[in-house]
């Protein structure tokens, strides 16, 4: 009995040197890179602000504290140590190589929810799983969803004419609600009428809850691992929120699957994105764990992320009334009498495309994202050791003095061809870069677009909180703390 305490305690004991080994060795490899007073083992923990919204501020204000190129920075969450990355040059090292694809420890919450979907799998089955449903986001394919991002559009805006007098509306749940019809229909080929049902959706509630509590959990390392989460943490609400939407989705799956089974497997007019998963399945190339995984992923991914870009757009387009005015002006002139925004149309309204850029470098949806490096990696002037987290800050890219003179003011004229041609290819990445990009890019746009046609064809907006009103804070996605609230009058 004592040999086997005594060898379980040198056990423990030299786990626990050679991890003390490692992260002093660590820490003495980032000693050049900027960072403000920490300490072995705790790192920031004494001054991590423990407030979303106050350690958002706190992760960006580093920037302020170093401005200067390189323009990075190290965090330390306890022992783990984030090197934080905000310049273009930098940004590109990292997504350009096709080393460092893995998503590292943040991304690993999200497992539970997401599974090993396109979003958070390792790149050894990224790989094939990417090749195999990128050819399902090609532009042919995308011109078939316009008149679903019409009808749903015409949806909303019906919707908002009720509070056409000037009365505030908080935009971000409306936006939400038809978002979600939008991916559900276009790309599950299921409609779900969230919009039409007017009680609240469990759906969004949860997946606006677990992204909080995902967040939470992601800054304190004490609460990565299952078990401690469960005793500790807020486990059980995670768990209700799981329940949630899994079983939301798998609906989506069975309802559609059932659907094909009793046509015979015909596939009448255009494929869903969900018929090709199922058709995949039947060949073998995917079993049911594997749908599951990437209905989860594109259902979250394919509208959270919209709704929230289209928030910022109609906070900042309301924000300033000469921009929306010549949005109005090349509605009028494109769209004509046309109730519908066509496939021809869109290319045509560039000044529109502009200010949805311009939003999207203000106020990013996906403000942030991770790699773990793969290999050790020269950054600024320093050999960052393979296995660290890198940080990729797309607010503070997009607010490199050196590339967007006056970094806070809105001005959609930065995205005309002739001003964009001056700039680092890696200065505006709202849809990160590389081959691990968004599949979802040009989708985003094109349906942003459509809605943002209706709604400001048939109205004039008013933002109603200023822009240095408005406190966010950063889950996954980019959200303000006390909604967005929007005046609308009609034209
Ligand atoms: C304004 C809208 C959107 C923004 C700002 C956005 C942003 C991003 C960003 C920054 C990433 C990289 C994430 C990372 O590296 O961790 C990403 C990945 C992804 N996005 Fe989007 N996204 C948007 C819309 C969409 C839509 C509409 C879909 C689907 C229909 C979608 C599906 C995905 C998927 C599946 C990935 C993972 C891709 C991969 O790793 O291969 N996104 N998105």
């Amino acid at each position: 009995m004592g040999f086997l305490i005594t060898s379980i305690l040198i056990l423990g004991a030299t786990i626990l040197t050679y991890l003390l080994v490692r992260h002093l060795k660590t820490r003495k490899a980032l000693k050049r890179i900027s960072q403000t007073r920490n300490y072995p083992i705790i790192g920031h923990a004494l001054v991590t602000k423990p407030d979303p919204v106050g350690f958002i501020d706190q992760v960006n204000g580093l920037c302020y504290l170093f401005p200067e190129n390189p323009r990075m920075c190290v965090l330390w969450l306890g022992p783990i140590p984030i090197v934080m990355l905000y310049s273009p040059q930098l940004v590109e090292v990292i997504l350009t190589s096709n080393k460092h694809l893995d998503k590292g420890f943040a991304y690993k919450l999200l497992e539970p929810w997401l599974g090993p979907g396109l979003l958070t799998s390792k790149k050894e089955a990224w790989r094939p799983r990417r090749k195999l449903l990128t050819p399902t986001f090609h532009l042919e394919i995308l011109k078939d969803f316009v008149p679903i991002f019409n009808d749903q559009a015409r949806i909303l805006t019906k919707k908002l004419e009720k509070y056409s007098d000037g009365e505030p509306v908080e935009v971000l749940s409306l936006i939400t609600l038809c978002t979600l019809d939008v991916i559900c229909e276009t790309s599950m080929g299921k409609s779900v009428n969230a919009q039409l049902e007017e009680k609240n959706n469990e759906y969004v509630w949860a997946v606006h809850t677990i992204n909080e509590l995902i967040q939470e959990r992601t800054k304190n390392p004490l609460l990565w691992n299952d078990l401690t989460y469960k005793l500790f943490g807020n486990g059980k609400l995670h768990q209700k929120c799981l329940d949630i939407l899994h079983s939301f989705t798998r609906k989506v799956i069975d309802d559609r699957h059932r659907e094909l089974e009793q046509s015979g497997w015909k596939f009448e007019g255009r494929l869903a994105f969900l018929d090709l998963l199922l058709e995949m399945a039947r060949n073998g190339q995917m079993d049911r764990a594997d749908i599951q995984a990437e209905v989860d992923t594109f259902m979250f991914e394919g509208h959270d992320t919209t709704s929230a870009g289209l928030m910022w757009a109609l906070h900042l387009i309301g924000t300033y009334p000469e921009v929306q005015q010549k949005i109005h002006d090349e509605l009028d002139e494109v769209l004509g009498e046309d109730d519908d925004v066509t496939v021809e149309h869109l290319p045509r309204l560039k000044y529109m495309e502009c200010c949805l850029k311009e939003s999207l470098r203000v106020c990013p949806s996906v403000p942030i994202v991770m790699r773990e490096l793969a290999t050790d990696q020269q950054l600024g002037g320093v050999t960052v050791p393979k296995g660290v987290h890198v940080l990729i800050n797309h607010h503070l890219v997009h607010r490199d003095p050196s590339q967007w003179p006056d970094p806070e003011r809105f001005d959609p004229d930065r995205f005309l061809p002739e001003n964009a041609a001056k700039r680092h290819t890696y200065s505006f990445i709202p849809f990160s870069a590389g081959s691990r990009n968004c599949i979802g890019q040009r989708f985003a746009i094109l349906e942003e677009k459509v809605i943002l046609a209706h709604i400001l064809r048939r109205f004039r907006i008013v933002a109603v909180e200023a822009r240095h009103e408005v406190r966010y804070k950063v889950e996954i996605i980019m959200r303000p703390i006390n909604g967005i609230h929007i005046q609308f009058y009609k034209r």
